[in-house]
């Protein structure tokens, strides 16, 4: 932001904490123990894509739930030929249920899917029969020439009941993620809901008065990177989030923008995700104003770069307000430092994972601090991009994932953490499953 006297605001403490800041794995596991997981929540199918089953899906019924024919044709009770009944007659439908037990020599037509009557021992597909006019105006139907050499074997074309699994069975195990498929599943098993872990709502709030939402920002001003991407990160992190609500630089509007915000629905939101203000100069308001609120600052600065100033506070409510820099790629790395820990937690989900690769670079040590660094995946290897100054966006728009180098360093061809990116959880780093060895065997 653009400092001027007139904006200096209530401050919440002028001196830095004299206590270390936590280490990059500290401030990720504070940000991960601070939250239990909300009460899980009952969604229609139609709404489940993307969500963790809390509860097993089990099998309402076996499944299919009767025994049904695979083909169109006739169900057969003996070797034939068969009796066919009058296809006038009532019940004589293919698909319905109303059939009696089939008797010993007897035919009746089915259509696939249809109900196999009592006594049928196979289904003889309708290109394999041939009905002929039978004694007394029956009908009368018997293999016909195009038929297979075995036809009608005995079960043949019946799909039995609980072939695919019987009453009881747990189709899909609690921790499931559901995709279309599963949800198809649900359904075909009887559910109408199914019950979830919840996602934690955000409200977000970008504050600022340099920031401008439209066009090519003048010199002082800068072009908002958040607001048309950070609801979607959120999203992809497992939480709801609304449009953003867009503030200045004076306390007053940080003390009523965190007071005010809630949840996309106008609810109580769960976490308050702002962005800048960090700092510690007479226009950084966050702390102050959790402070006016009654709020805890639960973790005030991260030995990490870029990033340090993030701030995760909990406000008297209940909401934890996670504080990220305004520099661009500062705010993203706070993010997943402790934004996504945090949303993890309340979705009752494990703490997202970092999977050691080895590093393609020598990365120099920076002592006191872990530095995250955007990366490529290459032959196997991570390779730190450009361009990953605090405030640019260009290295990250080409990342896969986030080198997590340690205070230490790393020496080419050591392994080093390397985080997904929530936009690309498809990038395979994922030891001994590439054949190209893209991570460690
Ligand atoms: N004396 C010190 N100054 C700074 C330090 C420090 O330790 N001592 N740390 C620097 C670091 S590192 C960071 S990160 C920032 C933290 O800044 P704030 O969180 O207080 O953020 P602001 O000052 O409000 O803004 C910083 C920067 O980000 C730009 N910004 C803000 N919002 C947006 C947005 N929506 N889209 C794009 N860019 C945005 C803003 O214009 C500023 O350029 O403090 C450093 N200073
Ligand atoms: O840490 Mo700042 O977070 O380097 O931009």
């Amino acid at each position: 932001m653009l400092i001027t006297e007139t904006m200096a605001g209530p401050r919440a403490g002028h001196a830095h904490p004299c206590h270390a800041a936590p280490s990059w794995a500290e401030a990720r596991r504070l940000a991960y123990e601070c939250a239990g997981p909300l009460p899980p929540v009952w969604v229609p199918l139609a709404d489940a894509d993307g969500r963790v089953l809390h509860r097993d899906v089990t099998a309402l019924q076996d499944l299919p739930h009767y025994a049904s024919s695979a083909m169109d044709g006739w169900a057969v009770n003996g070797a034939g030929p068969w009796l066919l009944p009058d296809p006038q007659q009532p019940g004589a439908h293919p698909g319905l249920a109303t059939y009696g037990r089939l008797a010993p020599n007897h035919a009746r037509v089915i259509a696939t899917g249809g109900l196999v009557p009592a006594g049928a021992q196979a289904i003889l597909r309708k290109e394999s029969g041939e009905v002929v006019p039978g004694p007394s105006g029956s009908l009368l139907l018997s293999v016909g020439p195009g038929a297979r050499a075995d036809e009608p074997r005995r079960g043949q074309h019946i799909r039995p009941a609980g072939e695919e699994a019987l009453a009881g069975d747990v189709l899909l195990p609690a921790g499931t993620v559901l995709n279309p498929a599963r949800i198809a599943l649900a359904a075909v098993a009887g559910h109408d809901e199914v019950l979830v872990r919840a996602r934690p709502s955000v409200a977000v709030v970008l504050t600022g008065s340099e920031v401008v939402t439209q066009g090519v920002p003048a010199a002082g001003e800068v072009r908002d990177t958040f607001g048309p991407q950070l609801g979607t990160v959120l999203s992809q992190l497992g939480g709801i989030a609304g449009g953003p609500a867009r503030i200045g630089d004076s306390f007053s509007e940080w003390l009523s923008a965190l007071d005010t915000a809630t949840a996309p629905d106008g609810g109580k939101a769960d976490v308050v995700i702002t962005t800048g203000g960090t700092g510690r100069s007479g226009t950084d308001h966050f702390r102050a104003a959790i402070g006016s609120l009654g709020g805890r600052i639960l973790l005030d600065g991260i030995a990490m770069r870029p990033g340090h100033p993030a701030v995760l506070a909990e406000l008297p409510d209940g909401r934890f307000v996670a504080g990220l820099p305004g520099n661009p790629l500062a705010a993203m790395m706070a993010l997943l430092t402790v934004g996504a820990p945090l949303i993890a937690a309340l979705g009752g989900r494990p703490l997202p994972a970092a999977t050691d690769v080895l590093s393609g670079s020598d990365m120099p040590p920076d002592p006191g601090r872990t530095r995250l660094v955007p990366c490529r995946i290459l032959s196997g290897l991570a390779f730190p991009v450009q361009h990953t100054g605090p405030g640019m966006m260009r290295g990250l728009a080409w990342a896969e994932g986030v080198m997590v180098v340690p205070p230490d360093g790393v020496d080419s061809g050591q392994p080093v953490p390397v985080l997904p990116l929530p936009w690309s959880p498809g990038v395979d780093m994922v030891p001994g499953t590439n054949p190209q060895g893209r991570s460690i065997p």
